[in-house]
């Protein structure tokens, strides 16, 4: 077997994703000789030795850091600032901080000032998830063919970057690095966007009168039951990623209404070709995306 690209590995938050990577770690001994996790309650923490996914758990971050060769931060991007206050300085030379948050520039922004010197710093996220949070939700099989961007600041060590992707292709994922700013702007209209649509349409719905709500659930074809597996998902997670990725968020959210507007626009004047074409090009988008994952 391959020598594990980290001697200590420790996950600051045990929730979907870092109880993925605590699964995966453990079940394969080529990511780290020993995985910490650490959880913010006695409950989550009791239920990760429960479900047997850490040698160590630590409900002190500061302690879960010791004398670790990686630290990858599995919070809610709203708590990365103060999470890397608190550890930064605990963080032992040479080491690499990195994360899996929503978002990218925010989290340079709030990460970056607390990184000592001589530790390096590689920002991630990996583009796979569900709607189910905390750790019962994860498992081992979550990021196996599914994309992991790195976003590391200009500059940052070539031998730790590689290091982070190792660690993300023995976890099942394929690695792209990419510019922060870019980043935020592409996950904005993959996924943001289409999180607030989710969680908007769900409120719409529930807004309209009693009797109609109860049609709405009962009749609730796949088009409406999509919305709501993705509006199912954690809303101190979500919250966070909305307002640490305002600006693109908001861009994207101006363009989406402008074409929705022209969407209405066709529908008042019985635009019958322009609402065609529109049902056309969602198709063929929905086909080249099942094209790329085939292939
Ligand atoms: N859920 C998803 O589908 C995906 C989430 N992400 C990102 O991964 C990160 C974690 O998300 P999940 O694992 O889904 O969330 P989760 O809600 O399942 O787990 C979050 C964990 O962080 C801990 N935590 C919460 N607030 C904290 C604080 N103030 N200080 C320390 N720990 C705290 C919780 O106790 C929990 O263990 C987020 O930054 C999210 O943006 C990235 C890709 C996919
Ligand atoms: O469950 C879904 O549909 C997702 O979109 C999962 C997801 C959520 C957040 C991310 O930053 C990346 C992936």
């Amino acid at each position: 077997m391959a020598e594990p690209v980290f001697e200590r590995l420790a996950l600051v938050g045990a929730g979907l994703i870092g109880s993925s990577i605590a699964r995966i770690a453990r079940a394969r001994g080529d990511i780290a000789r020993v995985v910490v996790v650490n959880a913010r309650t006695e409950k989550t923490l009791g239920r990760i030795a429960e479900l047997g996914i850490a040698d160590v758990c630590e409900i002190d971050p500061v302690r879960a850091v010791e004398g670790a060769d990686c630290v990858v931060l599995c919070a809610p991007v709203g708590a990365y600032a103060s999470l890397a206050a608190a550890i930064g300085p605990h963080l032992a030379p040479g080491a690499i901080i990195t994360d899996v948050g929503s978002t990218k520039q925010s989290v340079i922004r709030d990460v970056g000032p607390h990184v000592p010197q001589g530790v390096h710093f590689v920002p991630g996220h990996p583009m796979a998830g569900t709607e189910f949070s905390g750790p019962d939700a994860g498992f081992s099989e979550l990021f196996e063919g599914r994309w992991c961007l790195l976003t590391p600041p200009v500059g940052t060590d070539a031998a730790a970057v590689q290091r982070i992707k190792a660690f993300w292709e023995r976890c099942g994922a394929t690695v792209s690095i990419m510019d922060p700013e870019h980043h935020d702007r592409v996950v904005a209209i993959v996924s943001h966007l289409p999180h607030l649509i989710a969680f908007t349409i769900c409120g719409t719905a529930d807004d309209l009168a009693d009797e109609t709500r109860k049609e709405v659930l009962q009749f609730a074809a796949s088009g409406f039951r999509d919305f709501t597996r993705i509006a199912a998902s954690d809303p101190v997670m979500w919250r966070d990623v909305f307002l640490n990725n305002r600006e693109a968020l908001l861009e994207m959210l101006a363009r989406f209404t402008e074409d929705a507007q022209a969407m209405a626009r066709a529908v008042r004047w019985g635009d019958a070709s322009y609402i065609e074409d529109k049902v056309m090009r969602g198709r063929k988008i929905r086909q080249a995306l099942i094209d790329i994952n085939q292939a």
